[in-house]
């Protein structure tokens, strides 16, 4: 059975946003990603510049949509007070890598939820992650395929990214773009969930 169609729009062009809201029983009435630009500012540090990003994306997609509930993420990889990017071609996504390689590393993902009156909503996961020490040739064989483009740090946890992982501690979702704890609290909160009987 499909999952009832809600008001809700998600501001993300993030396939695992949409199939991580997709596990919470909602199918979002659109989907609409906000294209802002996402540059940090001086000496911003990550997980401010992550939520501040989440509430901007929010923001630019619900003046598209009044009186609809909006929901903007934004997922940020930092190594120490570093920001690392969304690796656009295989020499960034390796300057990550080797940066991450044998390192614990924070992955912040914030959210933000404009209910259909305005009110908005955010919250924070920060995740630790340590990767087993990578190779060059791991990150070689990693950067041959296609799995690090456009994700933050240069991997995904989603796929083969995810045998470096020696530990997590947080939210897999969260490090994936769409932290399932806080979206579920947020949504419930906003009363835009389907009930599961649960709080
Ligand atoms: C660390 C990590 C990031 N990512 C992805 C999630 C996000 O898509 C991306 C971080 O960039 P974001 O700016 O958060 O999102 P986006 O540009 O892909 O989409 P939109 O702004 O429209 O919502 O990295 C993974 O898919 N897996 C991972 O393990």
């Amino acid at each position: 059975m499909s999952p009832p169609a809600s008001p809700l729009v998600l501001a993300s062009g993030s396939p695992r946003r949409a199939e991580l809201i997709a596990r919470l029983g909602l199918a979002p009435a659109a989907i609409d990603p906000a294209d802002i630009d996402e540059t940090p500012l001086k000496g911003e540090l990550p997980a401010p510049y992550a939520a501040r990003m989440a509430a901007a994306k929010a923001a630019v997609v619900a003046a598209r949509h009044a009186g609809v509930a909006v929901l903007g993420a934004d997922t940020v990889v930092a190594a120490g007070r570093r920001i690392l990017p969304k690796a656009e071609n295989a020499e960034e996504a390796r300057a990550c890598l080797e940066l991450l390689s044998g390192r614990r590393h924070r992955v912040h993902s914030a959210i933000t939820l404009i209910d259909g009156e305005g009110r908005a909503r955010h919250r924070l996961s920060t995740s630790i992650v340590r990767f087993k020490r990578l190779a060059a040739a791991e990150i070689d064989a990693y950067l041959a395929g296609g799995d690090w483009r456009g994700k933050a740090g240069g991997y995904a946890i989603q796929g083969y990214a995810e045998s470096w992982v020696a530990m997590l501690q947080g939210s897999h979702s969260g490090v994936m773009g769409l932290p399932l704890y806080e979206t579920r609290a947020l949504l419930g909160a906003a009363g835009l969930l389907p009930s599961h009987g649960d709080a």
